[in-house]
């Protein structure tokens, strides 16, 4: 997969290039690439924001610079090998060394326009809100873009404009308002490159997690046993992997009907030993 974002504050998104997204890049199963907005702006005072038109409060961001900006991203996503993986563009373009630009064939190429539009993320508070089945879907997508905008928001018509290029993807985080879609962006992009084969260690810890089958996780312990006077439930001590299971599911129901009666109202293969944790 590779993922790029477009940004006026480009160094807020390294923080992905650390821990396990890090090393999913240097072992090639991921290539991300952060882009500065005004790189992309024409003006002699790299513009990228104006009043509103219609007025109102606050300033809104210059369509231009955002089409240019994803153009650039485009017209590399068709012609790969020209962006070094971990490139940053805006500045001097990284030229991928020859050999890799050698590396980057034909079939390469129709790989990316084959498999679709580039699917154009664009955080905002009134986009529908992303969870773990947007992750899931997110997941499978060769090339994912997010625009992130500051100021009130970007000019409407950079969506308008983008449609015939892009699939294009609205998304709030949730219902409070950010000051900006980086911290968005990092968000969804940890969410859906950890459901990627091979980006985290364990892949059997997806299967067990919160959201995952629509229950919350159960409460979890290590070592000491005993712990300043609070002990470790005698049931996961005991070896018995059946009712470890048991008081696991039900554990994940109490909290689950606890915290988010809201997720539990969504299930509907609840059983009989279930309907007795919850009573
Ligand atoms: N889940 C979530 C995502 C975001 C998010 C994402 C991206 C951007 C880009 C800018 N902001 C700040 C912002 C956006 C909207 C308003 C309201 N304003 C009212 C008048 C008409 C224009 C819009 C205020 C400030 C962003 C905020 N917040 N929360």
């Amino acid at each position: 997969m590779r993922i790029d974002v477009v940004s006026i504050f480009p160094e807020y998104l390294e923080g992905l290039r650390l821990s396990l997204i890090g090393k999913a890049i240097d072992q090639g199963l991921l290539e991300l690439g952060v882009h500065d907005l005004r790189a992309f702006t024409v003006d002699r005072h790299r513009t990228v924001d104006d009043t509103p038109y219609g007025g109102g409060a606050g300033m809104v961001m210059k369509a231009e610079p955002w089409a240019l900006a994803l153009e650039r991203i485009l017209d590399a996503a068709a012609a790969p090998g020209s962006l070094a993986p971990r490139d940053r563009l805006g500045e001097a373009d990284e030229a991928a060394p020859a050999d890799e630009a050698a590396a980057a064939d034909a079939e390469t190429a129709d790989a990316v326009t084959a498999a679709g539009k580039p699917v154009l993320i664009v955080p905002s508070p009134a986009g529908p809100v992303f969870d773990q089945r947007t992750a899931e879907e997110l997941a499978h997508a060769d090339h994912l873009v997010f625009a992130c905008g500051r100021y009130e928001g970007i000019d409407q018509r950079v969506l308008d404009w983008a449609q015939e290029r892009f699939e294009c993807r609205p998304m709030s985080i949730g219902d409070y308002v950010l000051n900006g879609g980086e911290v968005a962006s990092m968000v969804m992009i940890e969410a859906v490159t950890r459901l990627i084969p091979g980006v985290i260690g364990n892949p059997e810890s997806l299967a067990e997690e919160s959201h995952e089958d629509g229950l919350l996780e159960y409460p979890i312990y290590t070592k000491p046993a005993s712990w300043r006077g609070h002990e470790v439930p005698e049931v996961l001590l005991s070896g018995n992997h059946q009712a470890i299971a048991r008081w696991r599911r039900d554990r994940r129901l109490e909290r689950t009907a606890e915290v988010r009666p809201d997720l539990l109202a969504r299930l509907d293969d609840l059983d009989r030993g279930d309907r007795e944790a919850l009573d």
